[in-house]
């Protein structure tokens, strides 16, 4: 499988053959340093649409809490689990992703509100309390986008977070250890097919298990070396939407471990569901044009919906496409 590497003369991704290499290029962002933060935020959201923060002040005992919990849950019999399901829109679902006939190495729980009871009273409080802290940290690296772009007020995307009417998906995936392959082709050792993340901004955080991988500006796949103490953060269609093109919303995907399983906790943050999205007009140049037709997040999140994971539902808000689904 083709991965990419960095050499320390060049600093720029080099092609290798080798497999199970890591990408070294990923942009870490420290948020003690938040000067710095704001233009470096700008830069890897322009380049990679994807990058990693360390100082996030999330504190260590809510996350590895969450996670054990989130363990005990998946770790129950499939009958138990079976009384959450299907996943529509909360609740338990496995191998089965989306409406539309996607399938992956996976179980997962998907909560589209502020209520996630399980079984665990812990783990709805842990998940509570750790759904706030992300959207708190999701808040303040919107501000810092907004400063980085030098763009006014700098609540101006992350009111939208902050809204009490946020629509906000948090969903917890575990992808079991998958020894043998159903199918000897690598392409078919997935754990989540490859996609771009509808909402604004995506926050992530997994085990010490590797599987995440981007799309690197040049279209090769990047393995993200895990970091369980860190989280990871996509541009989503959204925000490449209000940035006019300037963001790209990042391609990912998971692939299978042979050996380890692997679990992630991921919060996708939305707006309310009647905002009007198009691009900022503070940012937009002199006599520069909307790439996109204006659409509201229910719009987009319908047309979401009527969608397959790979599809680009981006392509069918672009000035110019006359698609049935908008
Ligand atoms: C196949 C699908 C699953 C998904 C809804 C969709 O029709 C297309 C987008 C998918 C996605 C990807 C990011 C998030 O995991 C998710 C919750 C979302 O908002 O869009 C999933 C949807 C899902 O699993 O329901
Ligand atoms: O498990 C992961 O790290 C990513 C999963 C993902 O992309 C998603 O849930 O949308
Ligand atoms: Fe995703």
């Amino acid at each position: 499988m083709v991965m990419v590497s960095s050499t320390q003369s060049q600093n720029k991704p080099l092609l290798t053959c080798s497999k199970c290499e890591y990408f070294t290029g990923i942009p870490v962002i420290d948020l003690a340093c938040p000067d710095d933060a704001k233009n470096l935020i700008v830069k890897a959201c322009q380049e990679y649409g994807f990058f990693k923060v360390i100082n996030h002040g999330v504190p260590l005992w809510l996350v590895s809490g969450l996670e054990d919990e989130t363990m005990g849950f998946f770790n129950m019999s499939q009958s138990e689990k079976r009384k959450y399901s299907p996943p529509n829109p909360s609740g338990y679902g496995s191998k089965t992703i989306g409406p539309n006939g996607d399938v992956g190495w996976i179980e997962y729980l998907l909560f589209a509100s502020n209520d996630f009871s399980t079984n665990s009273k812990t783990f709805s409080l842990l998940a509570k309390k750790y759904v706030e802290a992300v959207r708190k940290l999701g808040c303040e690296i919107l501000e810092l986008v907004a400063e980085g772009l030098k763009i006014q007020p700098k609540s101006v995307l992350s009111r939208m977070l902050r809204d009490e009417k946020a629509d906000t998906v948090f969903r917890l995936n575990h992808y079991p250890p998958c020894p043998d392959p159903p199918n000897p082709n690598p392409d078919n050792r997935v754990g989540f097919g490859e996609h771009t993340d509808p909402h604004l901004i995506s926050i992530a955080r997994s085990n010490t298990t590797p599987g995440l991988q981007i799309c690197l500006p040049n279209g090769t796949w990047a393995s993200v070396p895990p970091d369980h103490t860190s989280f990871f953060i996509n541009v989503d269609d959204l925000l490449q939407v209000m940035t006019n093109g300037r963001f790209k919303s990042v391609k990912h995907r998971v692939v299978t471990n042979k050996m380890k399983s692997r679990v992630s906790m991921i919060y996708f943050g939305g707006p309310p569901l009647t905002e009007k999205i198009s691009p900022l007009g503070s940012l937009m140049e002199p006599g520069e044009e909307s790439l996109y037709h204006e659409f509201t997040w229910f719009e987009y999140k319908s047309c979401t919906y009527k969608t397959r994971l790979g599809d680009d539902r981006l392509s069918f808000f672009h000035k110019g496409s006359h698609h049935p689904l908008v």
